[in-house]
């Protein structure tokens, strides 16, 4: 595992695709990301077919479902509804699953104090988010990212905008970041 760039953001109204950082920088390490229950993986994405680093870890947690997503707006139908729901603040019931192909691309996760960190995905990233945690996604100024989405079993995309505090999955993840 090496590592990830991370950062608290600014609140600038500035495009949500440039990188947002303080300044000066404030950086989030791994253990920072992991205790918040993100985990991180560097894998070679060139040989994402036959990788036997990807197949160990899709064996260990059970990443029976996999597919490819291509954020380009000449590719992805509804490009810009897409961007814009992916965006806004949201949860999902499920972990969130994402390994980048190609392309660049930032998740946005809320720290315990409820603060934004921003971390910068780029090919042979994978990551993993926590049901319950909050978070959003946008492409940087690249415009472009190609994703493997995985899944244990079917896999269930629905999210639910902020506020949604009253699921289980929610109250779940927050008692177990008060128990870290
Ligand atoms: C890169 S996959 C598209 C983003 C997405 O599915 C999601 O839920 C973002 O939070
Ligand atoms: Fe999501």
């Amino acid at each position: 595992m090496t590592s990830i760039e991370a950062w608290f953001m600014d609140d600038s109204d500035e495009d949500h695709r440039m990188p947002h950082k303080l300044n000066p920088n404030e950086p989030v390490s791994l253990k920072e990301l992991e205790n918040i229950g993100v985990f991180y993986w560097k894998l070679d994405a060139d040989i994402y077919e036959a990788d036997p680093a990807l197949e160990k870890i899709r064996k260990d947690r059970g990443y029976s479902y996999s597919d490819i997503i291509t954020i380009d707006k000449d590719k992805l139908p509804n490009y810009e509804d897409k961007m814009k729901m992916f965006f806004e603040e949201h949860l999902h019931l499920d972990d969130e699953i994402r390994y980048i192909l190609d392309g660049r691309a930032y998740f946005d996760v809320r720290d315990r104090e409820d603060r934004w960190i921003r971390i910068a995905m780029t090919k042979g990233d994978l990551i993993t988010l926590p049901a319950g945690i909050y978070h959003r996604f946008t492409l940087t100024e690249t415009n472009y990212t190609q994703t493997m989405r995985l899944f244990v079993g079917e896999p269930v995309w629905k999210a639910y905008n902020r506020p949604a505090d009253e699921f289980d999955i929610r109250q779940k993840y927050v008692s177990a970041l008060q128990c870290a």
